[in-house]
């Protein structure tokens, strides 16, 4: 039985991967993790999940709650997840992160507290995200130079980083593919005359409004005809039942970063 213990978990992904877990055989949940001066801490995980009273609370203390599990599950923001990995690797323990919005500098920072550890860091859990970051990379090799890339991401209203991660992963993707760097190539502004689109760039536009679970598209725009690859998500519960397969899957890798393309075997 793999141990896990979820933080974030009065969030909306931290209920919806205690409802995965309980669902899921070969796993239990061993702890529940908010932050000091939560309302929920004290309370009973099960009720952010809608299972009612499980028997686990959620809890403020980060080192009983990493000793107690096997592998910790994160959903929270990035500075909060580097300080968990440096906790699980303090006590040698998996940590499955799927936090986003981690700038390059705090990225590096955490392969660099990885060496001693396994650890999954992903944007995108789902299957059907992950199988696009695999056609996106063709896609681009064959259309080539001649085909303009914009990608437009749309999520809810209470969504705390932008661009996407799994945005950024997609322009990452296309940009690799197409031996640019996507640092450089990134235009993530356009307003009044700025001129016209450079050839190399790519745009990447926010939507954020409602309930919008999260959708990705991105456009390959050529001359008389354009290809658009789509992913839209209908509920949260792909992402939660991905952060518990990866779980699984940490628990017997070896140090170091991995994400969902190793999980899935999709490298
Ligand atoms: N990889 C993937 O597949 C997916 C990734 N995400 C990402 O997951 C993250 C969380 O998303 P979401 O659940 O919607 O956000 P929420 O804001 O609903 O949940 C985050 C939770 O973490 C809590 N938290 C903040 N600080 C700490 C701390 N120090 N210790 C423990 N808990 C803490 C928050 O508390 P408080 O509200 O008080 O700050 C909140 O309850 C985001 O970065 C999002 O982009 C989301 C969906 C899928
Ligand atoms: O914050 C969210 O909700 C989501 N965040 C992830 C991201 O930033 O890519 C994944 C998903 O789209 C939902």
């Amino acid at each position: 039985m793999v141990k896990i213990a979820v933080c974030g978990a009065a969030g909306r992904m931290g209920g919806r991967i205690i409802a995965a877990i309980k669902e899921s055989e070969g796993v239990e949940l061993s702890g529940a993790l908010e932050r000091p001066g939560h309302p929920m801490v004290g309370q009973d995980a099960g009720y952010n999940a809608g299972l009612g009273a499980i028997g686990v609370l959620i809890s403020d203390d980060l080192n009983a709650t990493v000793q107690g599990c096997d592998v910790l599950i994160d959903f929270t923001a990035p500075k909060v997840s580097l300080k968990n990995l440096e906790v699980c690797a303090l006590y040698k323990k998996s940590i499955v992160i799927g936090s986003t919005g981690f700038t390059p500098e705090e990225r590096a920072l955490a392969a660099e507290l990885a060496r001693e550890i396994p650890v999954i860091i992903a944007p995108n859990m789902s299957v059907g995200v992950n199988v696009c970051f695999k056609v996106l990379a063709d896609v681009a090799k064959i259309l080539g130079e001649d085909f303009d890339v914009e990608i437009v991401e749309a999520h809810h209203r209470l969504k705390k980083d932008s661009p996407s991660g799994t945005a950024v992963r997609m322009g990452e993707v296309v940009a690799d593919a197409l031996g640019r760097d996507y640092n450089k190539v990134a235009n993530y502004h356009r307003e009044g005359i700025c001129g016209e689109r450079t050839h190399d760039e790519i745009g990447m536009q926010t939507v954020r409004g409602g309930d919008i679970v999260g959708e990705h598209t991105v456009y390959f725009i050529g001359m008389g005809e354009r290809i658009e690859l789509t992913h839209r998500a209908h509920t949260r519960d792909m992402f939660s039942r991905g952060s518990v397969r990866a779980a699984k899957w940490v628990v017997t890798a070896k140090p170091g970063v991995w994400d969902m393309q190793d999980v899935l075997g999709l490298r």
